[in-house]
């Protein structure tokens, strides 16, 4: 082994940081390296963990450093986050191990004058473990909030705005687990029993979702990809929230479908899936390469009904106009939904993205509106939560447009089927387990 695991996570964090790299991109560049899973358990571990709690780390680290949190050098402070990290969260570490391992860090990048402060640093958590150093609830929610679960304040306050305080608590404490590996069954190749089969053949144990009627909850084995199944096109990683969206759209043999926002292609293959692989399908994208993306998935998943066309969604489209039987916008969004999955969301948008994003939300849905023929179903979909970017659209949508309605959803079942008479599904990953989405079922009646 000529690695050493917390030293990738150090180097992760810092790219992640500083360099604004993704870390799930970032982290599956440098686990080539590692041999072992548990090593590369270990990395995940400590970078998602430290991105999903910095501010709670970072919160510790200030009420313990003698140095001013803004001076303390780059390095040494993902050095201290991972430690911290470790003395906190993960029980099977032993506080001794973390803190040595830290110092012998420093050292390895050649801050061995900084080692005593690390040290220090680390025996002070480590003997004060049960201090959170949290500032009151009661007269400093927010604030408290954001530090507990780790979440910019403009978050916690547009979520207390859009959901009240004690919901927003729960959604803020599940954004911070681990969420759960699901499939989506190619229906055109196998049922979802015979998929169950053949995963636990591979020792992989699945069971079904419960509001889609494709997915299946797999249980997380190192390399799902490698399976042949995986490469015949058998099945395809996406989170249940998103199966929903073809199963809502529900679209009938034969038909000619847009999906505006079409990169990488999980809808549109799904659609196609839906479809029994006729009819027609245009996937537009603004990028290119997310063009190049959803072919490679169609072929995997023996489509050939997907057109994909690079093209920008704010711009209308004449040759479009009344022509297609469903369409998708699965628009560009905050990601608010995805917190769990992808901590870094959090860190790299601003409330002011709000804004921008609905407005733009407006723009492609009401362009994509004219491509509808009469009694045609339009679909708006997003991963995220603000109701700026979901229900505030819809009705801003309908307002300027009465061609339009809301239609009841009858495909999917929920205990909550208020929403889905009036024709939309709102996901929570603290109610319903998934990603947080959002899906709206529009009819053009005239
Ligand atoms: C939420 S993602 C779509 C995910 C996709 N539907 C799927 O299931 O795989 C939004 C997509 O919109 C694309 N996009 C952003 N701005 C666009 C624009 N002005 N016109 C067309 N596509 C755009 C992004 O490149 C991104 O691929």
């Amino acid at each position: 082994m000529n690695y050493n695991a917390r030293k990738i996570a150090v180097e992760i964090l810092h790219s992640v940081e500083e360099l604004k790299a993704f870390s799930n991109i970032e982290i599956n560049k440098r686990v080539k390296v590692v041999k072992d899973i548990r090593d590369e358990n270990l990395i995940r571990e400590l970078v998602y963990g430290v991105l999903e709690n910095k501010l709670y780390i970072d919160n510790i680290i200030k009420n313990l450093s003698r140095t001013k949190y803004n001076k303390i050098d780059i390095i040494i402070l993902q050095i201290l986050r991972i430690g911290v990290y470790q003395i906190y969260f993960m029980e099977h570490v032993p506080d001794r191990a973390a803190c040595n391992e830290s110092v012998d860090l420093t050292k390895s990048f050649n801050k061995k004058r900084l080692s005593g402060y690390v040290n220090g640093i680390l025996r002070n958590a480590s003997r004060n473990k049960s201090k959170e150093y949290l500032p009151n609830k009661k007269n400093n929610l927010i604030e408290y909030l954001s530090i507990k679960y780790s979440h910019p304040k403009w978050i916690v306050e547009v979520f207390i705005k859009d959901f009240g305080e004690s919901f927003t608590e729960e959604l803020l404490k599940s954004n911070n687990t681990n969420p759960p590996l699901s499939v989506r069954v190619n229906r055109n190749i196998v049922t979802r029993d015979e998929l169950i089969q053949i995963l636990n053949s591979h020792d992989i144990l699945a069971e079904k979702t419960n509001y889609s009627k494709d997915g299946l909850i797999v249980s997380k084995p190192r390399n799902i990809t490698e399976l042949k199944e995986f490469k015949e096109g058998y099945f395809t990683i996406q989170d249940e929230s998103s199966m929903l969206v073809a199963q809502v759209m529900d679209p009938k043999e034969g038909s000619i479908v847009l999906d505006i926002c079409s990169g990488p292609g999980g809808k549109a293959t799904h659609i196609a899936e839906a479809m029994n692989n006729r009819g027609k399908i245009i996937s537009r994208d603004i990028f290119d390469h997310k063009l190049d993306l959803i072919n490679k998935n169609a072929l995997r998943l023996n489509i050939d009904i997907i057109n994909t066309e690079e093209y920008d969604a704010l711009i209308f489209d004449d040759s479009l106009k009344k022509s297609v039987d469903y369409c998708l916008v699965d628009a560009p969004c905050s990601g608010l939904g995805l917190l769990r999955r992808k901590p870094d969301i959090r860190w790299n948008k601003s409330i002011g993205d709000l804004d921008t994003l609905s407005k733009m939300q407006i723009t492609i849905l009401r362009n994509a509106a004219e491509y509808v023929k009469t009694n045609g179903i339009l679909i708006y979909s997003t991963c995220t939560l603000t109701k700026k970017e979901n229900m505030n659209v819809i009705n801003e949508f309908l307002k300027l447009n009465d061609e339009y309605s809301l239609v009841e959803i009858n495909t999917v079942d929920m205990d909550d089927n208020e929403s889905l008479k009036k024709g939309y599904i709102e996901l929570y990953p603290n109610i319903h387990g998934t990603d947080g989405f959002f899906i709206a079922k529009l009819k053009r009646i005239k």
